[in-house]
């Protein structure tokens, strides 16, 4: 589904990524996770055409959405309107968000309330609704739990699972909360300083010494 193979990004003589390679595959879940600084959103940003790679291939098939770093989403404008957005260029018939809110019946309430009223919890929600608009076949999730609460983070991680389970989406989640991504995904990519120094099943880097160490506390997952 998406085959990243020797990706180099640099920003002038700084380079953020060289010579990345992952793989997810259809229906899959995986995980990117690294420290602040890694690489993480600059990958992300490559594979949505947002950032140019120096070097190498970013092969997808299907279509990728993204709930950007921070949500990104239109403060001023209303639920309902930041979801439609999601679709924007697609055929009228699928503009419609009621699927959204069949999935996440918190934001009906809350579909004309302007969307930087909303809680983190409920931006997110949205941040998630949105991208789900443009019926993905590929999520790319950039730091889902980022200063939300443990209990927000469990109830949107759920929706993803079930969408992942029920309907074949394939997820890719860069976390920097490492428990949280090797608990979502069978597989995952450890990032540092723009390489992937770890990879493969989440179960075994829970038992890699040098992951423990740096990314789970010095605790096995
Ligand atoms: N537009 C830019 N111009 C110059 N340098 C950049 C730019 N964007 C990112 N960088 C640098 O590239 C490196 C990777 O940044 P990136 O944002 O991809 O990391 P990250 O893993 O997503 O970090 P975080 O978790 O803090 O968001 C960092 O050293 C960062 O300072």
């Amino acid at each position: 589904m998406l085959e990243v193979r020797d990706l180099v990004v640099r920003y002038g003589t700084a380079t953020a990524l060289d010579e990345v390679s992952l793989d997810v595959g259809p229906g899959e879940m995986v995980a990117l996770v690294g420290a602040n600084g890694a690489g993480k959103s600059t990958l992300v940003n490559t594979l949505s055409g947002i950032v140019r790679p120096s070097a190498g291939v970013v092969r997808l098939d299907g279509r990728l959405a993204q709930v950007p770093e921070g949500r990104q989403l239109f403060a001023s404008l209303t639920v309902e309107t930041n979801l439609r957005l999601g679709a924007w260029g697609l055929a009228r018939a699928r503009r419609d968000p009621a699927r959204i809110y069949a999935l996440f019946p918190d934001l009906v309430a809350l579909r004309g309330r302007p969307a930087g009223s909303l809680s983190g919890g409920q931006q997110q929600m949205v941040a998630v609704g949105r991208a789900l608009m443009a019926d993905p076949d590929l999520l790319a999730v950039d730091e889902l739990s980022l200063g939300l609460a443990p209990m927000v983070v469990r109830d949107l991680a759920e929706h993803l699972t079930q969408l992942n389970r029920e309907r074949g989406l394939a997820v890719l989640l860069i976390e920097q909360e490492t428990t949280l991504a090797f608990s979502l995904c069978s597989r995952a990519y450890v990032l540092e300083a723009g390489r992937v120094v770890a990879s493969g099943p989440s179960a075994s880097l829970r038992e890699d010494p040098a992951v423990v160490s740096a990314y789970l506390g010095g605790l096995p997952g």
